[in-house]
């Protein structure tokens, strides 16, 4: 799909199309068709991006409280979404040993237990071992800290999907 393709899309479609582009947050999707005709890709991205820069901090923290734990019971029970699916999949979450999966669910707790909400990584950016050897380290940090690291991450997943749906360059018609 083309940015003119995109600027086209009643409300309706451009939720059904760019709803998951943020983990469970179609609100901001909605939100940011207001804000239509985008120029380009980028456009679209710095929409969503000041969207939920201006949330509170509550708000941000209800964000990363819509993402699926990393290898936990949405990953077993097959209910993620397809892009968490595909990208927890790409990373090998849903290929992890005993050990491995004891250890996630063991840091992911703690981590919840220390935030109030979930470790959030972009998946497609790093391995099974970067990510165990982040979610160890990041336990260990402040929640401000941890609350800011975890919308950048949603800020890369975000950048990702979007460029699985809006070719970023105008088509070339002649
Ligand atoms: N918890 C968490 O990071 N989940 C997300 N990360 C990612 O790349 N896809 C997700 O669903």
């Amino acid at each position: 799909m083309d940015i003119n393709t995109v600027n086209s899309l009643p409300y309706e479609d451009f939720v059904d199309v760019f709803g998951n582009v943020v983990e469970k947050c179609p609100l901001i999707t909605a939100a940011v068709w207001s804000r239509r005709p985008f120029g380009n890709l980028a456009d679209l991205e710095a929409a969503i991006s000041e969207f939920i820069d201006a949330l509170p901090e509550s708000g941000k923290e209800g964000i990363l409280r819509c993402h699926p734990d990393l290898a936990g019971r949405d990953l077993r029970g097959g209910t993620l979404t397809r892009e968490s699916r595909e990208e927890q999949a790409g990373a090998g979450l849903d290929a992890l040993d005993a050990a491995e999966a004891s250890r996630v669910a063991q840091l992911n707790d703690a981590y919840k237990r220390r935030f109030g909400f979930p470790f959030v990584i972009c998946a497609r950016m790093n391995d099974k071992g970067r990510i165990l050897q982040q979610l160890s380290q990041r336990c260990l940090n402040e929640a401000a800290a941890e609350r800011t690291r975890g919308i950048e991450e949603v800020k890369k997943i975000c950048n990702l999907r979007l460029k699985g749906l809006v070719r970023a360059d105008p088509p070339n018609k002649l």
